[in-house]
């Protein structure tokens, strides 16, 4: 059975995330869109709320958010104690949130990152085991 994968934008990230899906659905996925529909204006926290409601629930362990910069999408989601959000902008710092910080949601910018590097970040997230060890007694002191 496929994994699934949850993903969420906000109106300034929406273009991206419909470019994303069918690099997901490619990789072998089962995405779970949490909206945004559409390129009306709608505020990042409310999907990255939604995105911390589904992965608490279990059947996701994995999920993208995409605002316009990365940015306020990523705050809004660390705010949930399970939830490490990685807002990540090459290949460099997508491998690092997985092999340093065992992130559990990648965050790219709609209007900062171009589809062809944040399909890079997608895959190397995705693929990219955490390392554990030292950074795991780091990962446990986050509160
Ligand atoms: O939080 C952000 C900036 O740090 C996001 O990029 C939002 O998508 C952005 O603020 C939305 O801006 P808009 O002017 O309402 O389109």
């Amino acid at each position: 059975m496929a994994e699934k994968i949850a993903i969420a934008s906000d109106h300034a990230g929406y273009d991206l995330k419909v470019q994303l899906k069918p690099e997901l659905e490619r990789l072998g996925f089962e995405v779970v869109d949490l909206g945004t529909d559409g390129p009306a204006s709608v505020d990042y926290p409310d999907f990255a709320l939604k995105m911390a409601e589904t992965l608490r629930a279990g059947t996701v362990a994995r999920g993208v958010l995409v605002c316009g910069s990365g940015i306020g999408i990523s705050m809004a989601a660390n705010r949930h104690k399970h939830v490490r959000a990685a807002l990540c902008h090459d290949h460099l710092t997508a491998k690092l949130s997985r092999q340093h910080n065992n992130a559990n949601v990648l965050c790219l910018g709609g209007r900062t990152t171009g589809p062809d590097v944040a399909k890079d970040c997608l895959r190397v997230f995705l693929e990219t085991e955490f390392e554990g060890g030292r950074h795991q007694n780091r990962v446990a002191k986050f509160c």
